[in-house]
């Protein structure tokens, strides 16, 4: 009999954003996913309904993005990941795949903080850790500010914008290596997925 097609793998991106320019990445994290063919929504956690934990639940793959406050995720963000207490208990986000997004006014920023907290919370969800999978960009003579991943993060994306820049001041570098992410999770979603069905059907 043959195969049906494989359905496509849904990416949730979970994110809070107080001024916006997050959420101008998240929606650059929501269309790499898509453009890679994912079903992907957006999930606003501040304001996040019974519908939107539900579709968390049955995502593949879960993004967190926030803004860098004070070295970790804003606190809307940590209201948003204590409120996953019981599915932590349950395992409910088990062997689900993660990843992370910050940004923040600072180059540096403190950033780093945001994504180590973002890959714990996931393994305290006994989540998969996707990495950013991109080389560092702006570090030699010939690079510029422009490259793909300009700010040099291995573990997630990170991003910078002025602290009084309007949405339209979110770097184009920075949109285009969170898009990146999104598509990464996209395509490492769809192979933990056809690797699945794969051992299900020989085993
Ligand atoms: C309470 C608070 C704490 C902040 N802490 C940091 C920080 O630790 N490092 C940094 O570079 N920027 C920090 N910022 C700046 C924000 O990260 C920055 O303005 C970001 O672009 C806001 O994103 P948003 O528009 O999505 O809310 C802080 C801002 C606030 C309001």
């Amino acid at each position: 009999m043959p195969e049906s097609p494989a359905p496509a793998p849904s990416v949730a991106i979970a994110f809070h954003s107080g001024h916006g320019h997050t959420a101008v990445l998240a929606e650059a994290a929501r269309r790499g996913a898509a453009v890679a063919g994912a079903n992907a929504i957006l999930v606003p956690v501040d304001t996040i309904t019974e519908r939107q934990w539900r579709q968390l639940d049955d995502a593949d793959a879960i993004v967190f993005g926030s803004p860098t406050h004070m070295g970790s995720a804003s606190a809307a963000f940590h209201t948003f990941a204590e409120a996953t207490s019981r599915r932590f208990a349950e395992g409910r986000w088990a062997d689900k795949l993660a990843a992370g997004f910050t940004n923040s006014a600072s180059k540096y920023g403190d950033k780093a903080g945001t994504l180590a907290f973002f890959a714990t919370f996931a393994a305290q969800h006994r989540m998969l850790w996707v990495s950013l999978g991109l080389a560092p960009g702006w570090n030699s003579t010939t690079a510029t500010e422009n490259d793909l991943n300009r700010l040099g993060f291995w573990g997630g994306a990170g991003a910078q914008t002025p602290v009084d820049g309007g949405i339209e001041t979110v770097h184009p570098s920075d949109i285009a290596t969170v898009e990146h992410l999104g598509g990464r999770v996209a395509r490492q979603a769809a192979l933990v997925a056809a690797g699945r069905r794969a051992v299900r059907l020989t085993s």
